[in-house]
């Protein structure tokens, strides 16, 4: 899926949300844990639940590796569950991977032929050749790390090069920005960090940006869409357990889908005021 299309399908669906499916095997509700892949059953639930509601889903590939190649079987399935019933979402492996050339062709061939993932997150920090091989792959997209949400954020992130005047994060964008385009990179900006959306906008006015850290995180919606929205919309703004853990019960997915319908309204709002 190209950047023009994704903007439609925010425009079609008046949301530019992506919902992280992080499925914690603890957290199924207990009413799926007898079904033979008790993870795959909630997905499925949640998907059919908030797709109407969504433009994205964001699997964490933490969440299914750790549970063995059974997790990976799990993952394979929900790709395709979404790929067959709702072919218009925009489909994201939070993966963070990135390493040396032979080894990143892999990761890329992982995610997106096996997988056949729209788009990976990848750090940046072994630089170029670590991510041009995820380049090689034209209708997909690379998710730098630019800067995240957590707080060890501060640690290298902040940290300014004396010569240029630029902290970590600003070099990474501006460098980056020339390994792609703004139709197969996207960067990853955390929603606690909104307060620096508008200097980052002046150094990638056109990119999308993939924004984890509202819900859970504390982040707040109206801050990123106020500094990081751009004619494009430009925002796929990740929201997991805030969406998916509405409910631990068997209300589960109706809580779900009431959850992400009500960040979708205030996402109306905010195409509205933008003019889109
Ligand atoms: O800077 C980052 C990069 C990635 N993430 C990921 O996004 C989701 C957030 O989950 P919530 O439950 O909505 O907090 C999760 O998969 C993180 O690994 C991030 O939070 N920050």
């Amino acid at each position: 899926m190209n950047n023009e299309l994704l903007f439609q399908q925010i425009q079609k669906k008046r949301s530019f949300l992506c919902v992280g499916l992080d499925t914690d095997i603890q957290r199924v509700p207990k009413n799926l844990l007898n079904a033979a892949d008790p993870v795959l059953a909630f997905n499925r639930k949640i998907i059919d639940a908030t797709a109407d509601y969504t433009v994205a889903y964001k699997p964490n590939i933490a969440f299914y590796e750790s549970l063995g190649w059974k997790g990976w079987h799990t993952l394979e399935k929900t790709v395709e569950y979404l790929k067959s019933k709702y072919p218009e979402i925009f489909l994201i492996a939070d993966a963070k991977r990135g390493d040396i050339g032979n080894t990143s062709d892999l990761y890329a061939r992982a995610f997106f032929e096996k997988l056949d993932f729209d788009a990976v997150t990848v750090a940046p920090y072994m630089g170029e050749d670590s991510v041009k091989p995820f380049m090689n792959y034209t209708e997909k997209w690379v998710v730098l790390l630019a800067l995240t949400s957590n707080e060890g954020a501060a640690d290298f992130q902040y940290l300014k090069n004396e010569e240029s005047g630029d902290q970590l994060f600003e070099s990474v964008l501006k460098t980056s920005q020339n390994w792609g385009t703004p139709e197969n990179m996207m960067y990853v900006v955390g929603a606690t960090k909104a307060e620096k959306l508008k200097e980052i906008r002046q150094i990638v006015p056109d990119h999308f940006l993939l924004v984890p850290g509202v819900g859970a995180q504390g982040g707040s919606l109206q801050e990123v869409a106020k500094n990081g929205m751009n004619s494009h919309c430009g925002l796929l703004v990740n929201s997991s357990r805030g969406i998916i853990y509405a409910s631990g019960e068997k209300d589960f997915a109706k809580k779900a889908g009431e959850a992400a319908k009500a960040v979708q309204q205030e996402m109306e709002l905010l195409l509205k005021e933008k003019g889109l």
